[in-house]
């Protein structure tokens, strides 16, 4: 028996567990089961209560206060804290059946996604061994983030490491849609959607600005001439980089607006079909009363 899962990744307040909330509402509304699992140990309110918390085996601010750690540190020793103890998750997923979508909302520190082996040894447990669930990525980024060149850069290169890290199909989604909405134009949107690299490298307002910026530096301090975020060096930067992300050809990016149901439900549809959900699905029995109702009417006409 398969099970289908979606990790919900990305940095902080991409707008997760807003997401989570939104997919949970949006299977509920059509009739479609989950199973809903917190590993943010720092997360406190939910729309919807998970069936499994990470809190409920141990917690960020505990961590904190017993072992002196900072946020950052103290997360890692909670991952860490659970990789050794991880039938406190493969107990109760092995019970999850194949009608269900397992969402896992991650917690937002950027490091997990990026150099640390925690979350592809969590990912290769849930993926083989027992539990053996079909999982894909779902990797947000803040859509009023990532609509200027250079903070695209950055955000794409974190999607492409956690991409790269993973190795799990992967669905990149620019989060918070509703908020750029009518204040950027459809045909500059679409060239962050869909990425390549003449188009990236291609904005001469944005160079004129470094032009001017790599100026003022020079007066101010000769030196300021070698930054490599200045001018020719930093074009160059880009262009390498934008050919980078064009060459995979594997960064586009979904819209979502987790305020719109239309909208939730086609990101859950790429979903779908990453980890082929619907394939493993049971024909539904003729006599559900959902089923009957659209042959009678389809009689009917
Ligand atoms: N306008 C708008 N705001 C959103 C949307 N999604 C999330 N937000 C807001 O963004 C903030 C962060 O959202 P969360 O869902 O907590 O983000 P997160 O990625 O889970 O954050 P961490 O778990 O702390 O990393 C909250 O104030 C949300 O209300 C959206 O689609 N549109
Ligand atoms: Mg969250």
């Amino acid at each position: 028996m398969s099970k289908f899962g979606v990790l919900v990744m990305g940095p902080a307040g991409a707008g997760k567990s807003t997401f989570c909330t939104a997919l949970i509402q949006h299977l509920h509304n059509n009739k479609r089961p989950c199973y809903y699992v917190n590993l943010d140990p720092a997360a406190e309110d939910f729309a919807f209560e998970p069936d499994i918390d990470i809190k409920d085996l141990i917690s960020l601010e505990d961590v904190m206060e017993e072992m002196s750690l900072g946020p950052n540190g103290g997360l890692i020793y909670c991952f860490e804290f659970l990789q050794e103890n991880l039938d406190f998750l493969t107990e109760p997923l092995e019970q999850v059946t194949e009608e269900y979508l397992i969402i896992f909302d991650m917690p937002g520190q950027i490091e997990l996604y990026t150099h640390i082996p925690i979350l592809p040894d969590l990912v290769k447990h849930l993926m083989r061994g027992s539990l053996n669930i079909n999982m894909c990525a779902a990797y947000l980024l803040e859509s009023t983030f990532v609509i200027d060149r250079p903070k695209f850069f950055a955000g794409t290169l974190s999607a492409m490491s956690a991409m790269l890290m993973l190795e799990m199909p992967h669905v990149n989604i620019l989060s918070k849609m509703d908020l750029v909405k009518g204040h950027v134009a459809k045909r500059d949107l679409k060239r962050f959607l869909a990425p390549d690299a003449e188009h990236l490298t291609d904005e001469p307002s944005r160079q004129l600005q470094f032009e001017e910026d790599k100026d003022e530096k020079r007066e101010a301090d000769p030196a300021a001439t070698k930054n490599v975020m200045a001018g020719e060096s930093f074009n160059r930067l880009n262009k390498a980089v934008a050919q980078l992300i064009d060459d995979f050809s594997m960064v586009s990016f979904l819209k979502l607006d987790a305020q719109d149901e239309d909208s939730v439900g086609a990101v859950l549809s790429y979903i779908d079909d990453a980890i082929q959900y619907h394939e493993a699905q049971e024909p539904r029995e003729p006599n559900d009363n959902l089923d009957t109702e659209i042959i009678e009417s389809a009689i009917d006409r």
